[in-house]
């Protein structure tokens, strides 16, 4: 007959199963002295510090030694998938460990996980809700074979199992492993849930870091680097030509040129794009603090290093390191950094190993690195290491109708996200924006359309919609004029460029248009110095 034992509740597990009450023998109080080392072995163990497999492979060890059990395995419930697998076992094969996955329920390491109570099956052979999914149980070798299942619990919380098999002896002795087993599911269990914990923990960055991976690729592309200007082909050339290598590149530029977005797309488009791409500006902290910061430090190696951290060349390895203003690095981490780049190794603060690391280094700078390195500010080995490949890019101001593509671009952009209809840009700011000298170049492009796109009226981004500083000079000589005023003068400049554009410089029709004499027409071109003849055709 089967008998598929809980023995905390005498509740037969599968309901066309029986219940056995049993009663406890006085001389397993004997036995129970023989235990006690096993259990203050298995204590010793778990209080070690060390990985969860480390520990549990080795109350693994213990149990087979004081236990004689033939097969053991503690399995752990993942809640995120509802599943329950193998962590560790003895007496099974890795192909056996891997196949013992179950869902709650499932079989009786499912059903333990599912109902939080201990199983005892005294005769495995007869037992059909044993579904032997590892494949190890032998119906001709093991057909006296007994198995315990206990649930690994957290208060009320299920975290997995330990189940062994074991040579059947008599019922008494089962029920003596199982009080054991129970005492040792509840040493290990905060070390279980310490390593579910961290396991969900990692799920969830691992998925974040994949959402971000493909929407950077996305964003990074050099397709989506806006600009057709001449001057951008051959930046974008030169991307092509270097992102497969693992070529050291010097990215060159005035602040806000898009320096940033060049090195996003080398490593997007190289062969280690599935690796981290790390920044790292070189101006953003302290001298004191960049040293620890790239190269990572020691527990104690000063004050305040509470823990051991890896820097930024260990997060990087596998993929691109990118040194932002690496123009700003002090003389001693410059002679740090270039013996990296030389040999590829370094150490944490406050240790003697050395680590080596396969990082491609991406570095950029607005400085001018020949003057400093004439200057004695810049190491002169460093520099050519750096300027290996270097890829300059033009400022805006440089990049002809490239500064309409990125207007268009940003007013989609932020129209999206302030989720108004896209404005349309009137021709007299976007004569504006490619009469201006950007000296922010695209970051400041892109922050004045952000402020064009909340200030835009009736589905139009007007050029007094744009910052006085941009505004026509003219404007400003008006003087004197603010408020009421001042718009007015705005307003009126603007419908007079656009219709003169419009016109493309007849100043009749444009007159006509705007149900003004020609002469008057005249006199108020005077005032605001437009002439005519800029907006003729090709003129
Ligand atoms: N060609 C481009 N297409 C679209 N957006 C761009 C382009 N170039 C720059 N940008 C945007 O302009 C801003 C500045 O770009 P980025 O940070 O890459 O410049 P940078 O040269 O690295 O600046 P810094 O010198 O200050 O570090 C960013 O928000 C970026 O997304």
């Amino acid at each position: 007959m089967n008998h598929v034992v809980n023995p905390l509740t005498n509740h037969v597990a599968n309901h066309s199963l029986l219940t056995e009450s049993l009663s406890f023998s006085c001389h397993l109080g004997e036995c129970r002295s023989e235990l006690l080392p096993l259990l203050s072995e298995v204590s010793k163990v778990v209080s070690r510090e060390g990985s969860l497999s480390k520990t549990l492979k080795l109350v693994l060890e213990l149990m087979q030694k004081h236990l004689q059990v033939t097969r053991a395995m503690i399995s752990l419930y993942d809640a995120s998938c509802d599943q329950i697998f193998i962590h560790e076992s003895f007496g099974l094969s890795r192909e056996e460990s891997e196949k013992g996955v179950y869902y709650p329920g499932e079989g009786i390491t499912g059903k333990v996980v599912e109902t939080r109570q201990p199983i005892i099956v005294p005769v495995i052979a007869d037992e059909p809700l044993f579904l032997n999914r590892t494949g190890s149980w032998d119906r001709n070798l093991d057909s006296r074979l007994s198995f315990i299942c206990v649930p690994i619990m957290r208060g009320m919380k299920v975290m997995g199992t330990i189940g062994v098999e074991r040579l059947y002896n008599n019922r008494q002795l089962l029920h003596l492993d199982l009080e054991v087993l129970g005492i040792i599911a509840t040493t290990i269990a905060q070390a279980v849930e310490l390593h579910l914990l961290e396991r969900a923990h990692k799920q969830v960055l691992q998925a974040q870091s994949a959402r971000l991976n493909s929407e950077l690729k996305e964003k990074f592309k050099p397709s989506n680097i806006i600009g057709n200007s001449k001057a951008m082909q051959s930046v974008y050339m030169m991307i092509d030509k270097v992102s497969h290598a693992r070529t050291t590149v010097l990215i060159l530029g005035e602040s806000g040129v898009g320096k940033e977005r060049v090195a996003s797309a080398i490593h997007y488009n190289s062969s280690c794009a599935h690796g981290p791409f790390i920044k790292f500006n070189c101006a953003s902290l302290p001298e004191s603090v960049i040293e620890s910061e790239l190269f990572g430090h020691e527990k104690g190696a000063f004050t305040g290093a509470v823990a051991r951290r890896a820097g930024r060349f260990e997060e990087a390895h596998g993929g691109t390191l990118f040194l932002d203003e690496v123009g700003e690095l002090s003389p001693a981490v410059q002679a740090k950094l270039l013996r990296v780049i030389q040999e590829r190794c370094f150490e944490r603060l406050g240790s003697n190993e050395s680590i080596k690391v396969n990082v491609r280094i991406l570095a950029a700078t607005h400085c001018d690195l020949t003057e400093m390195v004439e200057k004695g500010t810049f190491r002169e080995d460093l520099f050519y290491r750096l300027n290996v490949f270097p890829i300059t890019i033009p400022p805006l101001r440089e990049r002809g109708n490239d500064i309409l593509l990125l207007a268009e671009h940003f007013n989609a952009y932020f129209a999206k996200e302030q989720q108004v209809d896209v404005p349309t840009i009137a021709t007299p700011a976007l004569n504006l924006l490619l009469s201006y000298d950007w000296p922010g170049n695209v970051r400041e492009l892109e922050n004045l359309m952000e402020r064009a796109v909340l200030l835009a009226e009736g589905g139009v981004i007007h050029s007094y919609n744009l910052p006085n500083g941009l505004q026509p000079a003219v404007l400003g000589e008006l003087g004197g004029q603010s408020g009421l005023e001042a718009r007015l003068s705005l307003m009126e400049y603007e419908i007079i460029v656009e219709s003169l554009s419009r016109h493309q410089g007849n100043m009749s029709k444009a007159a006509a248009q705007l149900g003004l004499t020609r002469r008057m027409l005249g006199l108020r071109m005077a005032k605001y110095r437009l002439n005519y003849k800029d907006y003729r055709c090709g003129g």
